[in-house]
């Protein structure tokens, strides 16, 4: 039985639905705009932490939703580093897509940029969304960052994508595959896909494209920085830890001991969102009491 059986492939795939609201902000307002964010989400973390790094706090707020998911889907509730959604007052975030779209169907999924004067969700794509930061919402920024450098757009484009397609969502893919040959195609590409990052951070660095951060280095952080505690055991992408990897690790610490990073990185809330919700994958809800991550 597969975890998400409407996003199953004939071959025992996941196939992950896409993102269904992708309207772009025209012209930013402080205060206008809101995210909601799920701090175990590697997608959701994306989206914050540019935002953050940015300096737009000021002009967009943020919510996070508990990371236990449970059949009634995202919800607010008070906890540690997560509580109730005060600005719309809603309970579960089902609601703001219900408010959107009566019609909407599918797996409702963080993050989610709100619009509080229109009272519905603009885009609920991280790729978007950090786009947007970048773009519409840099005039307001405190610290414009160029996470999109004009210069690198299109090898920048195609790395994010090879990242997205074989380790951001590569590491879903290993996951939730529910045969053994999905499962080993998706573990293939992912270990293929970071050995060659590996190569590439040894023979340049510290970033992907040299001296410069950019939004690619972010996305492939949300998922390396979850890979020890999570995914080599719950998606069991096992060949190696990321640890394993100098050029990779040494790149990971670098970017989780800079200004802003490590408060953005809750494993606690990581390792019981996903050892919590995928009851297909962790029906016992135990929650590994390892790794020693020794540079966290
Ligand atoms: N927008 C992302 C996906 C976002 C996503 O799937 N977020 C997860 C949390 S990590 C979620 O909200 N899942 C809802 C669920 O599991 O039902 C994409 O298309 O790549």
């Amino acid at each position: 039985m597969a975890q998400f059986p409407n996003e199953e492939g004939a071959d025992g795939s996941f196939e992950r639905q896409p993102d269904e609201f992708r309207d772009w902000v025209e012209t930013p307002e402080a205060g206008r705009y809101h995210l909601y964010v799920c701090k175990a989400c590697p997608w959701a973390h994306r989206a914050w932490l540019t935002r953050n790094l940015m300096g737009l706090a000021e002009v967009v707020s943020v919510n996070f939703v508990d990371p236990i998911r449970d059949e009634k889907g995202w919800a607010f509730r008070e906890g540690e580093g997560h509580g109730l959604d005060d600005v719309e007052g809603f309970d579960y975030l089902s609601e703001a897509y219900e408010k959107t779209d009566p019609d909407f169907d599918e797996r409702v999924t963080v993050p989610v940029l709100w619009d509080k004067q229109a009272k519905r969700i603009v885009n609920n794509s991280e790729d978007d969304i950090c786009e947007m930061w970048a773009g519409v919402f840099k005039p307001l920024a405190q610290r414009p960052v160029d996470l999109f450098p004009e210069d690198l757009k299109s090898e920048q484009a195609a790395l994010s994508q090879e990242i997205y397609e074989n380790v951001n969502n590569g590491v879903y893919e290993a996951g939730f595959a529910s045969s053994q040959s999905a499962y080993e195609d998706a573990f293939r590409k992912l270990f293929d896909t970071l050995e060659k990052l590996e190569g590439r951070l040894a023979g340049g660095g510290p970033y992907l494209f040299g001296d410069r951060i950019v939004e690619t280095d972010y996305r492939l952080f949300c998922t390396l920085v979850r890979f020890d505690a999570v995914y080599f055991g719950h998606f069991k992408c096992n060949l190696k830890r990321i640890t394993d990897y100098p050029a990779l690790q040494t790149y990971l610490e670098k970017i989780y001991h800079s200004p802003g990073i490590a408060e953005t990185v809750n494993f606690n809330q990581i390792k019981r969102h996903y050892y919590y919700t995928h009851d297909d994958l962790n029906p016992s809800r135990i929650v590994p009491a390892g790794p020693e991550l020794g540079w966290v």
